[in-house]
């Protein structure tokens, strides 16, 4: 197999993909898209039905009297974006924006072009189908962090956790049967399970070798160590917050989603107060009015191109484009992202039969992750270490380097030659809190121009050392019991910008993460909190429009983003609904009190190593038996319009909506 066949072959899987998406198939799934006409008024308008807006439009709509529209570019999440381990069929396809980082100077030098793909979801539910659906809900601290940032209280980790209980609805068995159930929500909509394999587990050991906890989780009676981590799957669909959110409220009468209708300016009245929006839907331009409130939730990219097209930006930036300003803030500023960068293991020799990944499994790879704490402090993270086993031969290794991540095809081709015959592991190292900032500008007046986006990778000379800590402490690993008993190494890849330096020296490891860094898709940063918005997510300098999506988030979070973006939602919707921050401690959430007390952190884990095996039993058998009853009353449409035909296979169980969600 060569790189060039395996991008045909991909593409080729995309259109057809796209021609399955003319029937339909998940058309039963969500909202029907509302009849809109020009001048129409809503309590509220939403501006993007992604990670945030999918959950702002459910969460204001529960409220009876009042409307909500929520309008989105992209169309229902295709049947490649509800089944987990097609992902990779969903980028840079009709699915995604398609943006590129501009051309950079420092690094990504191993990349076609020099410029990454930044992945962003144009299709309801936005980059949460696209996604890989890891749920992890980052380190306490990051949340103490944005408070103090914004020197309030309400942002705090003991004042957002409430809120990610607020969202989740565990379905994972054994999490479910342990003493960090408790740390989870289990009456929202956000389903979540975890695939735990054989095969992460013989890893999970090698890490525990090298002195890292392996804890069952971490998301909160851990919050480091290496584990099978969650994901945002449930009955084997990914629960991207249009299934989740939107799914299970689809014939509410005051709930108005209007797809593929793309918004390219917010209406003002001449007291600068945002009254609506103007839309093209159709090829056809319309405006429709907000009683109450507009509301951005466009994402980390098109967020601050939608302010600054309406004149809310920094001055000097809108003048040379001949934007009237109406309020000068820094937009776009602040852009932060996760960046990785991998390191190949090739292990065993195996001529084992390949095994067809199931589309429902939780990824195309068995994978499992470490948050990895800084030396001595078990509740401080580094950087996180994503681990990817592949199958020898296996044409996944080509498209994950050459189609995900964009690599030149020579480095691919090298990868897939040298590791010939072999299983690989591939070890992810991904710097989670960059000292690196990039920017998001407007490439011209006109939203048909993508933005230009700098994403300013390594830029900060501090965080191409820390990367050299990162891959030292990865190529460790070579000395376990299990990598020497199969002879593991690290595959040679070759790179012509690095020639001469000797192996994995200090010198040949730098020039390798330049050669190798690549952006992940955890963007987040360009209005944020404290400078464009206040801490209600209120746009400064002008009345009636708050931006409610990553963009928002003032810094960084310690893992992917979904977890942070749904948690911001779910209180942004009850910061507009009371008028206020809430505080939901003794609502229905019953949040335990937690400190992240170092020794917190150990004794709860001591606990849970003890008083897991108690709960086992007893517990797993009464979950099996609701699940079992569950799974054989659970009503799917598609399935029903099917039966007897070879469209079968496409099984998506519709979302039960829950007593007490509505
Ligand atoms: C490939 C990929 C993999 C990821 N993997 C993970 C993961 O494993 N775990 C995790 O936690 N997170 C992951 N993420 C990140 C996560 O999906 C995002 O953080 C989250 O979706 C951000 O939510 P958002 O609301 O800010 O933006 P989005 O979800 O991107 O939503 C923005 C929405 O606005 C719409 N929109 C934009 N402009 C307009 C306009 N002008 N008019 C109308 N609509 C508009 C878009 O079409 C989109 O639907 C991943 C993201 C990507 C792209």
């Amino acid at each position: 197999m060569d790189v060039e066949a395996s991008l045909a072959s991909t593409v080729k899987v995309q259109e057809a993909f796209r021609t399955l998406a003319l029937l339909q198939l998940t058309y039963t799934l969500f909202p029907k898209s509302a009849e809109v006409s020009d001048g129409d008024c809503f309590d509220y308008v939403i501006v993007g039905g992604g990670g945030a807006g999918c959950v702002l439009a459910n969460r204001l709509s529960e409220q009876p009297g009042v409307s909500v529209l929520l309008v989105e570019a992209g169309g229902d999440p295709p049947i490649e974006s509800q089944w987990p381990a097609l992902q990779t069929y969903t980028l840079r396809s009709y699915l995604d924006w398609n943006y590129t980082t501009t051309p950079d100077p420092v690094s990504q030098r191993c990349h076609k072009q020099h410029s990454g793909n930044l992945v962003a979801g144009r299709v309801l539910g936005g980059s949460t189908a696209l996604s890989s659906l890891y749920y992890v809900r980052g380190n306490p601290r990051d949340y103490d962090t944005w408070a103090d940032l914004l020197d309030d209280r309400n942002w705090s980790w003991d004042a957002v956790y409430p809120y990610f209980k607020k969202g989740e609805d565990l379905k994972d068995c054994e999490v479910l049967s342990s003493s960090c159930a408790k740390y989870y929500g289990t009456s929202g909509y956000l389903g979540l399970t975890r695939d735990p394999n054989p095969k992460s587990r013989r890893y999970l050991n090698a890490f525990k070798e090298l002195n890292y906890s392996t804890p069952l989780d971490i998301n909160g009676c851990s919050f480091s160590g290496y584990v099978q981590q969650m994901f945002m799957i449930a009955d084997g669909v990914q629960q991207n917050t249009a299934y989740a959110y939107l799914s299970p409220v689809k014939d509410r009468a005051n709930l108005h989603v209007l797809k593929h209708a793309t918004v390219y300016e917010i209406l003002f009245d001449s007291s600068d107060r945002a009254i609506g929006v103007k839309l093209t839907k159709d090829n056809k331009n319309m405006s429709v009015r907000a009683r109450k409130e507009v509301i951005l939730s466009a994402g980390t990219f098109n967020s601050p191109q939608l302010l600054m097209l309406s004149g809310i930006g920094p001055k000097e930036h809108l003048q040379e484009l001949g934007i009237r300003v109406r309020s000068d803030l820094p937009v776009g500023f602040n852009y932060q992202n996760h960046v990785s960068v991998f390191v190949p293991f090739k292990m065993d020799y195996s001529r084992a039969p390949l095994v067809p990944t199931d589309p429902r499994r939780s990824s195309l790879f068995t994978s499992f992750i470490g948050s990895v704490p800084a030396n001595g402090s078990a509740d401080r993270i580094e950087y996180e270490n994503v681990n990817y086993i592949v199958q020898h031969d296996s044409q996944d290794l080509l498209q994950f380097c050459a189609f995900y991540h964009g690599y030149e095809n020579r480095i691919c081709q090298t990868l897939f030659d040298e590791s010939r015959g072999r299983d690989v592991l591939l070890s992810c190292a991904v710097m989670l809190y960059p000292e690196s900032r990039g920017r998001v500008m407007l490439r011209s007046a006109d939203i048909a121009d993508p933005p230009l986006i700098d994403a300013g990778i390594l830029r900060d000379e501090r965080d191409l050392e820390r990367y050299v800590g990162y891959i030292e402490n990865t190529l460790r690993l070579l000395n376990t019991t299990l990598l020497r008993s199969v002879k593991a190494e690290v595959v040679d890849l070759k790179l012509q910008m690095c020639e001469g330096l000797e192996l994995w020296s200090k010198p040949y490891i730098r020039c390798y993460v330049r050669c190798m860094v690549a952006t992940l898709h955890h963007y987040l940063g360009t209005c944020a909190m404290g400078s464009v918005v206040d801490s209600e997510l209120r746009v400064h300098g002008v009345r009636g429009l708050r931006v409610v999506d990553a963009s928002v988030m003032p810094s960084n979070v310690g893992g992917p983003t979904t977890a942070a973006v749904v948690m911001l939602a779910e209180k942004a919707a009850d910061i507009i609904k009371y008028g206020h921050h809430k505080n939901i401690n003794n609502n229905q959430c019953e949040p335990e009190q937690y400190t992240h007390h170092e020794k917190d952190i150990e004794h709860k884990n001591f606990q849970f190593q003890e008083t897991q095996k108690e709960h086992e039993n007893v517990q797993y058998q009464e979950i099996q038996k609701e699940v079992t009853h569950a799974s054989s009353s659970s009503q799917n449409p598609l399935e029903k319009t099917k039966k007897g035909s070879n469209m079968q296979i496409l099984k998506i169980p519709m979302k039960n909506t829950k007593k007490g969600r509505t």
